[in-house]
């Protein structure tokens, strides 16, 4: 069974001079345990509006999501009561976006735990415990006090994808997770989120302007205009796309200052 299941998503709004854009129209989209998708389009194709549908912080105009199963909103717009949605995306989702979104002035472990402050029983009342293990497990045992603005970038989406992990989603969404890093901190953001993805088995899809992102995915899809399409990336492209940011990156790092 799908983990989460789009099917003829459309989303649409109206203009301040009453026209309507379409912003996504006929998506559909299963996403398994395991999975790791990539989704590339330019900017304003909807890459974002699909992300929050998927991690049901946004309903679509019409169609039907589902997770694991239970109907979000269906076919007919019956959709989950707001309080049980809440809790399943609270549960099941961990986002990553490309600022980070670390609240300042309070330390990582603060951060990190600040997820675990709406869990029940255990998971409640171990939270520091838990955020400092998986800060430990992202490489930053040795800066659990530290406030985002005494981090670098690559340390503060560290912290970023302890927070959206702690949890243990099933589901994670990054938007744009390597936007805000040089090439090689994002390579190294990009290796951790995989690894620690497939240690819990948890889906991740990623959305990027970056091929270089992309190839790392198992499937690849490309928005455009609103439309989903999957895209065969080869082993070749792979590897090209692979290959060229690689070459860029060793260019700039040779380029006299
Ligand atoms: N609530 C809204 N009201 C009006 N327009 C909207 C709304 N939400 C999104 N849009 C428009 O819909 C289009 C798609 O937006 P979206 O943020 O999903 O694109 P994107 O592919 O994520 O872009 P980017 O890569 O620049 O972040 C854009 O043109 C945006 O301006």
């Amino acid at each position: 069974m799908s983990l989460v299941e789009l099917h003829g998503v459309t989303k649409h709004v109206r203009l301040p001079d009453d026209t309507r854009l379409d912003i996504l129209r006929g998506v559909d989209l299963e996403v398994g345990s395991g999975d790791h998708v990539a989704i590339v389009g330019r900017s304003g194709s909807g890459k974002s509006t699909l992300l929050n549908i998927l991690g049901m912080l946004d309903l679509p105009s019409s169609g039907s999501v589902a997770f694991r199963g239970h109907p979000i909103v269906q076919e007919s717009g019956r959709r989950m009561r707001r309080g049980t949605l809440d809790r399943l995306r609270g549960r099941e989702v961990g986002f990553v976006f490309q600022q980070f979104n670390l609240l300042p002035g309070r330390s990582a472990t603060d951060n990190v735990a600040m997820p675990l402050g709406y869990a029940t029983g255990r998971q409640f009342w171990r939270r520091r415990r838990l955020a400092e293990e998986m800060l430990d497990r992202v490489g930053l045992s040795h800066r659990l006090e530290s406030p985002p603005e005494q981090l670098s970038g690559g340390e503060q989406q560290r912290v970023a994808i302890a927070r959206a992990l702690v949890r243990r989603p099933a589901l994670i969404l990054a938007d744009e997770p390597t936007g805000a890093l040089d090439v090689d901190t994002g390579e190294a953001v990009m290796s951790l989120l995989d690894e620690v993805a497939s240690e819990t088995e948890a889906a991740l899809v990623t959305i990027t302007h970056d091929l270089h992102v992309a190839a790392r995915a198992r499937r690849h899809y490309r928005l455009e205009a609103g439309v989903l399409t999957e895209v065969d990336l080869d082993a070749a492209s792979r590897a090209t796309a692979l290959g060229a940011v690689t070459a860029a990156a060793h260019a700039r790092a040779e380029a006299p200052e």
